[in-house]
């Protein structure tokens, strides 16, 4: 079964290339498959290091890579993510919005057709935290979720299994959502607390811990040798953004993020040449951009697809063919996420933004109140079936 034929495959410039040889997927074996067989999962899990420098590491033209991940936003009415309707403020940005929802329609629009598919069907909740749960604010420290939002979302988890993979740490991000009985996973996937089970050998780095509830849980850390190059690399950044006004570098445990949002657009290419003067001493650690955020990282071929991945297993959604995972997220490291659910066929990736933006998502929504209102209509219609 097809999810969404009619749906064009994107191109995106900066999503991770599967360069495991190991990393296969037998595509007849799929859910939705054509042939309608059953899932089988036929996957060589061993993490390789990507290579350094041919990736989506964009050193030689970090300026550029930070404009471009900084588009200016277009405005447009509310109503027009489900009714297509202009306002009169920015014209040529709401027809490129509503255009561009052909192509991504508003999920809370294309809700019936989502129910179809996901009848008779165990939905998985994944769900980034910036800017999903989430508004992005000027301070990172201060991204608060609404309480309706965590409402929302603790009322969803009673009803299908829900992770949150962020690229915060996962104690920030604990502590801002706050809600136990969710799966989560930080450091952009690298630091997944999940449920035990016992998963694939190919998982090293996967062992028994519990959980701040005491609860036994598995903890997956794929780069846990990369600690203390990701402390060392922090400390010189911090010391060295000393000197911008308005940067602003926070440790993410497996990552380091470097926030320009405050930094005068003239001194944004001081910002990336300072990044990539302290990278050049670390091969093995990479660049990767979010939302006026450059994110170093390791040299891993780990990202929140294979986060995505990594959880089915735990939960015991792999092997069926009566699982929809849907993904929520709205920075181009979920890109990964919609990738994997987009390439096997296997659930919907759903893009929260508010601008067009090419993307492996099937759907969108406009901004985490949206969201908010989609996690509604989810439990509504679970709870009536
Ligand atoms: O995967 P996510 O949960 O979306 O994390 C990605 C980054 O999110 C945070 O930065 C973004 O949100 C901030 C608060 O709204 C905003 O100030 C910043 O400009 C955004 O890039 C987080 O602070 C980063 O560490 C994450 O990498």
């Amino acid at each position: 079964m097809d999810l969404k034929p009619n749906h064009a495959s994107p191109v995106l410039t900066d999503s991770a290339p599967m360069n495991n040889s190991r990393f296969v997927i037998h595509l007849s074996l799929l859910p939705y498959s054509p042939n309608g067989s059953v899932f089988s999962r036929s996957l060589s899990l061993a993490i390789p290091r990507r290579r350094p420098g041919i990736l989506d590491d964009v050193r030689s033209s970090v300026l550029d890579a930070m404009k471009s991940s900084s588009p200016t936003q277009t405005k447009c009415t509310k109503e027009s993510s489900t009714k297509l309707t202009l306002s009169d403020g920015d014209v040529d940005g709401d027809v490129a919005y509503c255009n561009w929802m052909t192509k991504y329609p508003s999920a809370l629009a294309s809700f019936e057709e989502i129910k179809n598919v996901a009848k008779g069907k165990q939905v998985a909740l994944f769900l980034d935290y910036d800017g999903t749960l989430s508004p992005i604010v000027d301070n990172p420290d201060l991204a608060y979720m609404s309480n309706a939002m965590r409402d929302a979302v603790r009322i969803a988890a009673n009803y299908f299994p829900t992770a949150i993979i962020s690229g915060r740490s996962r104690d920030k991000v604990y502590e801002f959502v706050g809600l136990t009985e969710l799966y989560y996973a930080g450091s952009h996937g690298m630091d997944i607390m999940g449920p035990v089970r016992s998963i694939s050998n190919d998982y090293e780095n996967c062992d028994r811990s519990s959980d701040k509830q005491g609860k036994e849980v598995n903890l997956f850390q794929p780069a846990s040798e990369f600690l203390p190059m990701i402390d060392e690399v922090f400390r010189s950044l911090v010391k060295t953004m000393k000197g911008v006004a308005g940067a602003k570098v926070e440790n993410n445990k497996f990552c380091v993020s470097v926030h320009y949002r405050n930094v005068d657009k003239k001194s944004w290419k001081i910002v990336g040449q300072y990044v990539e003067e302290i990278l050049k001493n670390y091969p093995k650690l990479r660049l990767t951009h979010g939302r006026k955020v450059l994110e170093v990282r390791p040299v891993l071929d780990w990202d929140k697809g294979k986060a995505v991945e990594f959880l089915l297993e735990s939960l015991g959604l792999v092997d069926c063919d009566d699982v929809l995972p849907i993904y929520i997220g709205d920075d181009r490291t979920d890109e990964d996420a919609f990738k994997v659910l987009r390439e096997g066929n296997r659930g919907y990736g759903i893009l929260v933004s508010s601008m067009p933006k090419e993307s492996n998502a099937f759907y969108s929504l406009r901004d985490p109140s949206e969201v908010m209102e989609f996690l509604k209509n989810l439990v509504k219609w679970s709870s009536t079936n």
